[in-house]
Protein backbone atom coordinates (compact mmCIF):
# COMPACT_ATOMS: atom_id res chain seq x y z
CA UNK A 1 0.00 0.00 0.00
CA UNK A 2 1.35 3.54 -0.83
CA UNK A 3 2.43 5.64 1.87
CA UNK A 4 1.37 9.38 1.09
CA UNK A 5 3.41 12.07 3.54
CA UNK A 6 1.73 15.60 4.10
CA UNK A 7 4.25 18.52 3.06
CA UNK A 8 3.27 20.79 6.17
CA UNK A 9 5.28 23.64 4.90
CA UNK A 10 2.71 23.72 1.51
CA UNK A 11 -0.39 22.12 2.88
CA UNK A 12 -2.46 23.07 6.23
CA UNK A 13 -1.09 26.35 5.61
CA UNK A 14 -4.53 27.99 7.32
CA UNK A 15 -2.84 26.42 10.58
CA UNK A 16 0.31 27.44 12.91
CA UNK A 17 3.29 25.53 11.57
CA UNK A 18 3.60 23.68 14.72
CA UNK A 19 -0.60 22.60 14.75
CA UNK A 20 -0.03 21.29 11.43
CA UNK A 21 1.80 17.46 12.42
CA UNK A 22 -1.48 17.16 14.57
CA UNK A 23 -3.58 18.44 12.06
CA UNK A 24 -2.19 15.81 9.69
CA UNK A 25 -2.55 13.09 12.25
CA UNK A 26 -6.23 14.18 12.53
CA UNK A 27 -6.28 13.69 8.87
CA UNK A 28 -5.22 10.40 8.90
CA UNK A 29 -1.70 10.56 7.86
CA UNK A 30 0.90 8.94 9.95
CA UNK A 31 4.22 10.83 8.19
CA UNK A 32 4.63 14.57 7.31
CA UNK A 33 7.80 16.35 5.71
CA UNK A 34 8.76 19.88 6.31
CA UNK A 35 10.51 22.71 4.46
CA UNK A 36 13.32 23.82 7.30
CA UNK A 37 11.11 25.90 8.89
CA UNK A 38 12.82 28.93 9.08
CA UNK A 39 14.91 31.49 7.15
CA UNK A 40 18.25 30.95 9.41
CA UNK A 41 20.45 28.44 8.60
CA UNK A 42 20.34 27.61 12.91
CA UNK A 43 17.21 29.28 14.69
CA UNK A 44 16.89 29.76 18.54
CA UNK A 45 17.20 26.47 20.34
CA UNK A 46 12.96 27.27 21.31
CA UNK A 47 12.37 27.12 18.16
CA UNK A 48 13.66 23.98 17.64
CA UNK A 49 12.44 22.69 20.52
CA UNK A 50 8.93 24.00 19.34
CA UNK A 51 9.44 22.23 16.09
CA UNK A 52 10.62 18.54 17.86
CA UNK A 53 8.17 18.78 20.30
CA UNK A 54 5.36 19.52 18.00
CA UNK A 55 5.71 16.34 16.01
CA UNK A 56 6.56 14.04 18.80
CA UNK A 57 3.49 15.10 20.30
CA UNK A 58 1.38 14.58 17.20
CA UNK A 59 2.68 11.14 16.90
CA UNK A 60 3.81 11.31 13.13
CA UNK A 61 6.82 10.40 11.70
CA UNK A 62 9.00 13.12 10.22
CA UNK A 63 9.80 11.27 6.82
CA UNK A 64 11.52 14.15 5.10
CA UNK A 65 13.09 17.63 6.17
CA UNK A 66 14.47 20.29 3.13
CA UNK A 67 18.29 21.70 4.64
CA UNK A 68 17.86 25.64 5.43
CA UNK A 69 17.10 26.92 1.95
CA UNK A 70 17.86 30.76 2.22
CA UNK A 71 14.92 33.29 2.45
CA UNK A 72 12.69 31.20 0.43
CA UNK A 73 9.56 33.31 0.65
CA UNK A 74 12.19 36.22 -0.82
CA UNK A 75 12.64 34.05 -3.87
CA UNK A 76 15.69 32.11 -2.62
CA UNK A 77 15.70 28.34 -3.55
CA UNK A 78 18.98 26.76 -1.08
CA UNK A 79 22.61 27.49 -0.59
CA UNK A 80 24.37 24.51 -1.61
CA UNK A 81 25.90 26.32 -4.38
CA UNK A 82 26.77 29.79 -2.95
CA UNK A 83 30.68 29.39 -1.95
CA UNK A 84 29.92 32.33 0.28
CA UNK A 85 27.53 30.47 2.34
CA UNK A 86 29.64 27.34 3.02
CA UNK A 87 29.68 27.67 6.52
CA UNK A 88 26.24 28.74 7.18
CA UNK A 89 25.11 25.69 5.28
CA UNK A 90 27.66 23.26 7.47
CA UNK A 91 26.00 24.79 10.59
CA UNK A 92 22.96 23.95 9.46
CA UNK A 93 23.51 20.33 8.50
CA UNK A 94 24.92 20.31 12.28
CA UNK A 95 21.33 20.96 13.53
CA UNK A 96 19.66 19.02 10.69
CA UNK A 97 21.63 15.88 11.60
CA UNK A 98 20.56 16.59 15.55
CA UNK A 99 17.18 17.03 14.98
CA UNK A 100 17.08 14.08 12.68
CA UNK A 101 18.50 11.85 15.24
CA UNK A 102 16.03 12.71 17.77
CA UNK A 103 13.05 12.28 15.07
CA UNK A 104 14.15 9.34 13.12
CA UNK A 105 14.48 10.72 10.08
CA UNK A 106 16.07 9.92 7.20
CA UNK A 107 15.71 11.89 3.88
CA UNK A 108 17.41 15.62 3.46
CA UNK A 109 16.18 17.54 0.27
CA UNK A 110 19.48 19.77 -0.71
CA UNK A 111 17.82 22.63 -2.99
CA UNK A 112 20.79 23.23 -4.88
CA UNK A 113 20.05 27.24 -4.87
CA UNK A 114 19.99 29.82 -7.71
CA UNK A 115 22.62 31.10 -9.95
CA UNK A 116 24.00 34.69 -8.66
CA UNK A 117 24.47 36.77 -11.78
CA UNK A 118 27.41 37.68 -12.56
CA UNK A 119 29.41 34.97 -10.22
CA UNK A 120 31.13 32.49 -11.35
CA UNK A 121 29.46 29.24 -12.36
CA UNK A 122 31.98 26.76 -11.94
CA UNK A 123 32.65 28.19 -8.66
CA UNK A 124 29.25 27.60 -7.83
CA UNK A 125 28.72 24.30 -8.95
CA UNK A 126 32.25 23.70 -7.41
CA UNK A 127 30.74 24.74 -3.78
CA UNK A 128 27.38 22.62 -4.21
CA UNK A 129 29.36 19.50 -5.16
CA UNK A 130 31.34 19.90 -1.85
CA UNK A 131 28.40 20.61 0.01
CA UNK A 132 26.48 17.69 -1.01
CA UNK A 133 29.65 15.51 -0.28
CA UNK A 134 29.29 17.01 3.20
CA UNK A 135 25.98 16.64 3.84
CA UNK A 136 25.93 13.00 2.38
CA UNK A 137 28.61 12.18 4.78
CA UNK A 138 27.00 13.81 7.91
CA UNK A 139 23.65 11.48 7.13
CA UNK A 140 25.32 8.42 6.20
CA UNK A 141 26.72 8.08 9.64
CA UNK A 142 23.03 7.00 10.74
CA UNK A 143 21.58 5.43 7.25
CA UNK A 144 20.71 8.69 5.95
CA UNK A 145 19.69 9.96 2.10
CA UNK A 146 20.50 13.26 0.96
CA UNK A 147 18.12 14.08 -2.22
CA UNK A 148 18.49 16.68 -4.98
CA UNK A 149 15.58 17.82 -7.03
CA UNK A 150 15.16 19.44 -10.06
CA UNK A 151 12.81 22.57 -8.99
CA UNK A 152 10.44 24.85 -12.02
CA UNK A 153 9.37 28.59 -11.72
CA UNK A 154 12.81 29.68 -11.29
CA UNK A 155 15.13 30.58 -14.33
CA UNK A 156 18.05 30.98 -11.90
CA UNK A 157 17.81 27.39 -10.70
CA UNK A 158 20.06 25.14 -12.42
CA UNK A 159 18.74 22.14 -11.86
CA UNK A 160 15.48 21.38 -14.50
CA UNK A 161 15.34 17.72 -15.69
CA UNK A 162 16.39 14.57 -13.58
CA UNK A 163 18.91 14.45 -16.50
CA UNK A 164 20.66 17.49 -14.93
CA UNK A 165 20.73 16.60 -11.18
CA UNK A 166 21.65 13.40 -12.07
CA UNK A 167 24.54 14.20 -13.40
CA UNK A 168 25.49 16.50 -10.27
CA UNK A 169 24.95 13.07 -8.27
CA UNK A 170 27.56 11.12 -10.63
CA UNK A 171 30.14 13.82 -10.26
CA UNK A 172 30.02 13.98 -6.36
CA UNK A 173 29.69 9.74 -6.20
CA UNK A 174 28.02 9.58 -3.04
CA UNK A 175 25.91 6.47 -2.62
CA UNK A 176 23.47 8.30 0.08
CA UNK A 177 22.86 11.36 -2.67
CA UNK A 178 19.93 10.22 -4.67
CA UNK A 179 17.50 12.13 -6.92
CA UNK A 180 13.91 13.61 -5.63
CA UNK A 181 11.41 13.15 -8.44
CA UNK A 182 9.21 15.50 -7.92
CA UNK A 183 6.84 14.43 -10.72
CA UNK A 184 4.86 18.20 -11.11
CA UNK A 185 8.39 20.30 -11.24
CA UNK A 186 9.67 17.75 -13.90
CA UNK A 187 6.44 18.05 -16.21
CA UNK A 188 6.42 21.91 -15.34
CA UNK A 189 9.96 21.79 -17.04
CA UNK A 190 8.95 19.65 -20.16
CA UNK A 191 10.96 16.66 -18.99
CA UNK A 192 9.75 13.14 -19.89
CA UNK A 193 8.70 12.05 -16.55
CA UNK A 194 7.11 8.49 -18.16
CA UNK A 195 10.76 8.08 -19.42
CA UNK A 196 12.47 9.13 -15.93
CA UNK A 197 10.34 6.89 -14.26
CA UNK A 198 10.98 3.98 -16.59
CA UNK A 199 14.96 4.42 -16.53
CA UNK A 200 15.59 5.57 -13.17
CA UNK A 201 12.92 4.62 -10.25
CA UNK A 202 15.14 2.29 -8.74
CA UNK A 203 17.10 5.16 -8.10
CA UNK A 204 14.78 7.59 -6.55
CA UNK A 205 15.70 8.69 -3.01
CA UNK A 206 11.88 10.37 -2.68
CA UNK A 207 9.07 11.27 -4.89
CA UNK A 208 6.72 14.05 -4.43
CA UNK A 209 3.44 14.84 -6.02
CA UNK A 210 1.35 18.34 -7.45
CA UNK A 211 -0.74 18.30 -10.58
CA UNK A 212 -0.40 20.64 -13.33
CA UNK A 213 -1.22 22.69 -14.42
CA UNK A 214 -1.66 25.04 -11.01
CA UNK A 215 0.42 22.99 -8.46
CA UNK A 216 -2.79 21.57 -6.84
CA UNK A 217 -4.21 18.28 -6.05
CA UNK A 218 -4.05 14.80 -8.25
CA UNK A 219 -7.20 15.48 -9.91
CA UNK A 220 -7.15 19.32 -10.64
CA UNK A 221 -4.84 19.42 -13.73
CA UNK A 222 -3.88 16.77 -16.04
CA UNK A 223 -0.91 14.87 -15.20
CA UNK A 224 -0.99 10.57 -14.72
CA UNK A 225 0.04 11.27 -11.48
CA UNK A 226 -1.34 8.06 -10.15
CA UNK A 227 0.27 5.90 -13.73
CA UNK A 228 3.79 7.31 -12.92
CA UNK A 229 3.41 6.46 -8.89
CA UNK A 230 2.39 2.77 -10.07
CA UNK A 231 5.47 2.55 -12.43
CA UNK A 232 7.67 3.71 -10.36
CA UNK A 233 6.20 1.38 -7.46
CA UNK A 234 7.01 -1.41 -9.77
CA UNK A 235 10.09 0.07 -11.30
CA UNK A 236 11.54 -0.75 -7.63
CA UNK A 237 10.67 2.59 -5.28
CA UNK A 238 9.18 1.90 -2.46
CA UNK A 239 9.42 5.06 -0.27
CA UNK A 240 6.68 7.33 0.47
CA UNK A 241 5.27 9.99 -1.72
CA UNK A 242 5.31 13.57 -0.56
CA UNK A 243 1.91 15.45 -0.99
CA UNK A 244 3.57 18.69 -2.00
CA UNK A 245 0.95 20.90 -3.46
CA UNK A 246 -1.30 24.01 -2.72
CA UNK A 247 -4.69 23.72 -0.52
CA UNK A 248 -8.11 24.89 -3.29
CA UNK A 249 -11.00 25.94 -1.20
CA UNK A 250 -12.07 22.42 -0.61
CA UNK A 251 -10.83 19.38 1.39
CA UNK A 252 -7.18 18.97 -0.02
CA UNK A 253 -7.29 15.28 0.99
CA UNK A 254 -10.91 14.17 -0.89
CA UNK A 255 -8.90 12.86 -3.51
CA UNK A 256 -7.52 9.88 -1.58
CA UNK A 257 -10.87 8.80 -0.90
CA UNK A 258 -12.33 8.90 -4.52
O1 LIG B 1 10.67 25.24 -3.72
C1 LIG B 1 9.93 24.33 -4.09
O2 LIG B 1 9.02 24.53 -4.93
C2 LIG B 1 10.10 23.00 -3.55
O3 LIG B 1 9.53 22.06 -4.06
C3 LIG B 1 10.99 22.83 -2.36
O4 LIG B 1 11.19 21.54 -1.94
Amino acid sequence: MTRYAVNASILLTDLPILERPAAARAAGFDAVEFWWPWTTAVPEKSEVEGFVGAIEQAGVQLTGLNFFAGDMPAGDRGVVNNPGRQDEFRANVELVVDIAQRLGCKHFNALYGLHTEGADAAAESGAARENLAYAAKAVAAFGGTVLLEPVSGADRYPLKTAADALAVIDAVGADNLRLLADFYHLAVNGDDVAKVVAEHAHEFGHIQIADAPGRGAPGTGDLPLQDWISAAQQGGYDGPIGLEYVAGDTDPFAWLNS
